[in-house]
């Protein structure tokens, strides 16, 4: 298992070493290291059985010079404060390097949901919705889904809010589906801007995508779907995991077909394309001309980063490599697209789902893919710029700069209180 780094320290000192290529003054860079607020809250919740039992949740509100605070609520038993505060700061520079008008947030509840039945997350949903009511909004605080959490939690979130605001505001939440209110393309979002920004990668490289062999590691909304798209892209998938471990072949395999797999057995492992069963570090580790880590973050640090063979990495994972892990691939040339511009698709499409909820007007699916391609060539152009400008070694160095001296630009520019 790969060593953990706090996520909090790994923001932290990637906006350090950003910061030493820009010209924003010491202070100001001290102000976009750390969160504006963090909620911390008990949530007391009844169980089908009667008795109580309490959660730990959390929303931190990294930055919002750039619009509404924004990102995903995650259930997991790892959730802590430091991980949603690394998370929210993720998210803020993320919403700036593909430009869109909103600031970082993120939270969480500290809770396996496979441990409860539908009732009883719903409930638990419920009761974190009644707690961020006073900081959330269409104008403030813009929750979204992310690990462990769908549009089942989002309409369940939009419903109590709208119920005790005695109002419609479909805006105050994204990730909905289409009945709620959600956009075309949501789902598809994450993996589809990893994939996309793997091909401006392979492009720039000057790399063939088509037949490139391609492992995932994770199998959920981000991982499965990149799967898929990379697939249609011409590319090979040859390996995939989840937790209970890994498939693979060589000759590839139909990433459809092994997520219908998963979703009868609740793993691929088992998958009958599959010629070998094998671990998840060996995913990581595998032969492949791209590495997709698509699971959680600290997938790799700088041991295994040692047996990485990958040409490419596409983080559809937040914060997948350690900073140590970062640097040793760094020395091994590994071109790595950063988190906060590959997976930046689900934020890019849920801001489309913002504007089409305040507009009541709403889009096709062919006009949300071709907007979000847009955004994220955009934002590839932008990290190639400045990283040929600087003269940088590391992608994400890159991406960083230009998204902290966007974020430092909007706070200058509103100048400050007596
Ligand atoms: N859902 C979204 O819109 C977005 C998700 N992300 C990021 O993508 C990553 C995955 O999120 P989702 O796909 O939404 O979550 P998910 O809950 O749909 O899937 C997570 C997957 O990771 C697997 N996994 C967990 N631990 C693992 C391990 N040690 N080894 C291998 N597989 C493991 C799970 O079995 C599951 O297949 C997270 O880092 C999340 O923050 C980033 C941007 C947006
Ligand atoms: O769709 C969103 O607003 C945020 C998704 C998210 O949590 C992320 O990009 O990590």
């Amino acid at each position: 298992m790969a060593e953990d780094a706090n996520p909090f320290e790994s923001l932290q000192s990637q906006i350090d070493e950003a910061a030493t290529h820009i010209d924003v003054a010491d202070d100001v860079i001290e102000r976009l290291k750390y969160p504006e607020r963090v909620l911390e809250t008990n949530l007391t919740v009844e169980l089908d059985d009667g008795t109580l039992e309490r959660f730990k949740a959390f929303r931190s509100q990294f930055n919002g010079d750039r619009g509404p605070y924004k990102g995903g609520i995650r259930y997991h038993p790892q959730v802590s404060r430091d991980e949603v505060k690394a998370l929210s700061g993720w998210m803020t520079y993320k919403t700036a390097i593909v430009d869109i008008p909103l600031g970082g947030g993120k939270g969480g509840i500290v809770i396996d949901p496979d441990n409860y039945s539908e009732s009883e997350l719903e409930r638990v949903t419920r009761t974190f919705a009644t707690e961020l009511r006073p900081l959330i909004g269409e104008d403030r605080d813009v929750p979204a889904p992310d690990v462990n959490t769908g549009q089942r939690e989002m309409n369940w979130i939009k419903d109590t809010y709208e119920t005790l605001e005695n109002t419609t505001e479909p805006g105050v939440i994204t990730g909905k589906n289409l009945a709620s209110g959600g956009s075309e393309g949501r789902v598809e979002a994450t993996g589809r801007s990893t994939v996309l920004a793997a091909r401006e990668a392979f492009d720039y490289l000057d790399k063939d995508l088509e037949g490139a062999t391609v492992a995932v590691q994770g199998y959920g909304n981000a991982g499965w779907i990149a799967a898929k798209l990379i697939d249609e892209m011409g590319a090979t998938v040859v390996a995939a995991s989840d937790s209970s471990g890994g498939i693979y072949n060589p000759d590839g395999f139909d990433p459809v077909a092994a997520k219908d797999h998963k979703n009868e057995t609740g793993s691929i492992v088992g998958y009958e394309e599959s010629e070998e069963e094998i671990t998840n570090e060996d995913v990581l580790t595998m032969d492949v001309d791209l590495l997709i880590p698509a699971a959680l973050e600290n997938a790799i640090d700088a041991d295994l980063a040692e047996a990485v063979e990958a040409d490419v990495i596409s983080e559809a994972a937040n914060g997948p490599l350690t900073p140590a892990a970062d640097e040793v691939l760094e020395g091994k040339d590994v071109f790595v697209i950063p988190d906060i511009l590959a997976n930046a698709g689900g934020v890019t499409v849920s801001y489309f789902e913002w504007v089409q909820n305040r507009d009541r007007f709403y889009w096709s699916e062919e006009k949300v893919n071709e907007e979000l391609e847009g955004h994220i060539v955009n934002a590839f152009d932008a990290l190639v710029e400045t990283y040929e400008e600087h003269n940088l070694d590391n992608p994400r160095t890159a991406a960083y700069v230009v998204a902290i001296q966007r974020v430092a630009n909007s706070f200058e520019e509103s100048g400050s209180w007596p």
